[in-house]
């Protein structure tokens, strides 16, 4: 018997779902709709082989959603038959409370809404979806799987900030960090490529996606990530600056007079690779460093280094490294940049066989001599979430 569940990954401007078995983690759906609220959206649907593109106005992601349905229905797909036995939501920001997977109610909603001020680029829409999700669906369990739930397990050295202790005793500043469906998965496969079980190894998740952090697994557990109280910290991103000094932010306040909600706009929106090179996508952008364009060829050194920093830190606070695991859009498809954080580590034992590196859908990418393995993993949040969600439904007896 399978066990269907329909995903649904809201983003600020995009939706993405995929109707999967949660026991096989095989897709017999999915899709994405992007630009929401532009002039035009654009819907791909994927089943049994076949993709349909269709371009219509999408004004938010209640349309967004019954336009998904639609798309069930023209590619001859009855979500009302298919025997869903869920649908999961993914929820950027769980805060303190939330650290596992949690069944949808009017309070959990109103909690997430609380919580949108920690994740406004993503909590905003998740809740969005989750609120048009439930009128849709009715009396169809809905469930909550968390990005920051996989980092509840850091020690305190890790999250805490040092910082007033109002701060982090009422205000609920520390490090929850993110993505931590797609660390918790590719952690896992990673060991299982290296045939240990995951308790047994210490692996290095680099998520390099639009958004990207990067994680120290010791043994199956997350120890340290480069997200903080938000989805701002860390790595250069597509349009997320990452790590700045904190005075940067009064500087410009003070020199500009630009209020908070610019700085923040800023910071998230309008600066990272964006800033650097004009543009967001990866690929863009290594094209024109391919072709000598100067601002390009620096951001990619840039966008590098900074992951590289990151891969001698958290080496350091694991003590042993097994893998280091790249995934998502870039990490999955960008040789160049995984060869260009990993550029000089050799001496660490980190070393990436080129040849392997440059072929696409190669697993392992070590060199003979290295230590350390080095693992391109595609990563599969939604495959990730399903797995979750039906753990959740048989704990609560609610699916056998
Ligand atoms: N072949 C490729 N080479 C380099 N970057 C790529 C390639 N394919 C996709 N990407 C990058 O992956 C990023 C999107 O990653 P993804 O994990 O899908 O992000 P998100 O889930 O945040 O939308 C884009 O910036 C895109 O440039
Ligand atoms: C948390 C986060 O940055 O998510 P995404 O990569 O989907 O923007
Ligand atoms: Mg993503």
């Amino acid at each position: 018997m399978p066990t269907p569940v329909l995903v649904v990954n809201s983003g600020s401007s995009s939706l993405k779902y995929q109707l999967v078995d949660a026991d096989d983690l095989s897709a017999s759906a999915s899709g994405t709709i992007e630009r929401i609220g532009q002039d035009s959206s654009i819907l791909t649907h994927k089943a049994g082989g076949e993709k349909a593109v269709s371009e219509r106005p999408l004004a938010d992601h209640g349309e967004a959603l019954k336009a998904m349905l639609e798309a069930f229905s023209a590619a001859g797909q009855d979500l009302g038959s298919a025997g869903l036995v869920a649908i999961a939501h993914r929820v950027v920001h769980g805060g303190e409370r939330f650290v596992q997977p949690t069944l949808i109610t009017d309070e959990v909603e109103e909690a997430v809404s609380e919580l949108s001020a920690l994740a406004p680029l993503h909590n905003p829409a998740n809740l969005e979806g989750i609120k048009v999700a439930r009128k849709l669906f009715g009396d169809l369990p809905e469930v909550a799987v968390f990005d920051t739930a996989f980092h509840a397990t850091m020690p305190e050295r890790a999250y805490a900030y040092a910082v007033p202790e109002r701060w982090r005793e009422e205000d609920g500043v520390r490090r929850y960090g993110f993505h931590g469906t797609s660390h918790a998965y590719v952690s896992r496969a990673a060991a299982a490529e290296l045939g240990k079980d995951p308790a047994d190894v210490n692996v290095i998740v680099a998520h390099l996606g639009n958004g990207a952090s990067i994680t120290a697994v010791r043994g199956g557990e997350s120890i340290d990530t480069s997200m903080g109280l938000t989805p701002l910290e860390g790595l250069v991103m597509g349009t997320r600056s990452g790590d700045i000094d904190p005075a940067i932010v009064f500087h410009m306040h003070r020199r500009t007079g630009a209020d908070f909600a610019e700085l923040d706009r800023a910071l998230n929106k309008e600066s990272g690779m964006l800033a650097l090179t004009g543009m967001v996508d990866m690929r863009g952008i290594e094209a024109a460093a391919d072709a000598g364009d100067r601002p390009a060829t620096a951001a990619m050194d840039l966008y590098c280094y900074r992951i590289r920093k990151y891969i001698g830190s958290y080496m350091a606070a694991l003590g042993r490294v097994d893998a280091i695991a790249f995934t998502a859009g870039v990490g999955e498809n960008s040789p160049a940049v995984r060869a260009g954080a990993l550029e000089g580590l050799e001496a660490w034992g980190v070393s990436l066989d080129e040849g392997a590196n440059d072929t696409r859908g190669t697993v392992d990418v070590t060199a003979a001599d290295s230590k350390v393995k080095v693992l391109v993993v595609p990563t599969n949040e939604e495959g990730e979430i399903a797995s979750q969600t039906a753990d959740l439904l048989r704990a609560k007896g609610l699916i056998a």
